[in-house]
């Protein structure tokens, strides 16, 4: 993050939102072209630590909006022109170190934060269950020691509370994309209901042209569809989250692959699967600023 502030330093910069539960620093990259509370796009990654394809896509991502940008490339200087993006390339900054101490399974696939729970055994809250929407519904769980606890109350990750916390302060966000793996899935709210959001058309039209632009480059197909229809109810989820605060353009990608490697896709698929997710991502970033 420092090399690309500093190397793009006109229109890429570091905003601390806060801190992890293990006194982290939480960064996210602000790309800007000047102007107040312009209206932005958010995109996260790493929310689930052991999905490492979602920062090495994010990274990959961030040089490529300041390199487009500075080479004048098509869409990025007509979107920083009317947009601000804010991009956070490790949400779960605690998780994302513990998955690094060891290559054994318990460490590389752990998912939640490093929370301390009721339970002495058991760390850790999924941080895509405590947002303030539908919290503590069906599609998440309140055992400590399940992969999808959902914390003792909403936003009572510090991880969440900052997201949160910048998103509502800033309060002029347009979009919201969360970066996950794996299913090669392209989906939109609600997760928390199969009701279909009163924006379900719309936002099942760009999915499918953002996945048909995805697709386009080395023919990985995604399925589309709203998160209860495509993966599973989930409640607290920070997509819908975004969506009921009015953040109309909210998606969830479920990257690379299908299962053959799941959370544990070579590195030698990081560059084209950043590709790929790079031409949905700058399909959906062009439909909102045109709007
Ligand atoms: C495989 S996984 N854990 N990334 C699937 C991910 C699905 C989801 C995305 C967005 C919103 C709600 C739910 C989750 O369980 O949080
Ligand atoms: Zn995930």
């Amino acid at each position: 993050m420092d090399t690309l502030v500093a190397s793009h330093s006109k229109v890429v910069s570091k905003v601390q939102i806060g801190n992890s539960y293990e006194n982290r620093p939480m960064y996210a990259l602000k790309f800007s072209t000047g102007g107040e509370k312009k209206p932005a796009i958010w995109i996260d990654a790493g929310m689930h630590s052991r999905e490492w394809i979602s920062h090495a896509t994010a990274v990959w991502i961030a040089n490529q909006i300041a390199t487009d940008y500075a080479n004048n490339r098509a869409p990025v200087p007509k979107i920083l022109g009317l947009m601000d993006i804010y991009l956070l390339i490790v949400a779960n900054p605690d998780g994302y170190f513990f998955t690094h101490k060891s290559s054994s399974s318990f460490y590389r696939l752990w998912r939640k934060n490093r929370s301390v729970t009721s339970d002495p055994k058991c760390f850790g809250v999924d941080l895509n269950r405590n947002w303030d929407a539908a919290f503590g519904g069906p599609g998440a769980s309140d055992n400590p020691c399940d992969e999808d606890y959902r914390g003792p109350s909403a936003n009572s990750e510090i991880e969440v509370k900052n997201m949160a916390n910048l998103i509502e302060s800033h309060g002029n966000f347009k979009s919201f994309i969360s970066l996950h793996s794996y299913k090669q899935l392209l989906m939109y709210p609600y997760s928390y209901t199969g009701t279909n959001p009163p924006d379900q058309t719309e936002l099942h039209s760009i999915a499918v042209a953002a996945s048909n632009a995805l697709s386009s480059w080395h023919g990985t197909v995604y399925t589309v569809g709203s998160i209860f229809n495509t993966i599973e109810q989930a409640s607290g989820a920070s997509v819908d989250w975004a969506y009921n605060r009015g953040i109309k353009y909210s998606f969830a990608f479920e990257l690379r692959d299908t299962g053959k490697f799941g959370f544990l896709l070579p590195a030698d698929q990081i560059v084209s699967t950043s590709k790929e997710t790079w031409l949905a991502i700058k399909y959906i970033m062009e439909y909102v600023c045109n709007k």
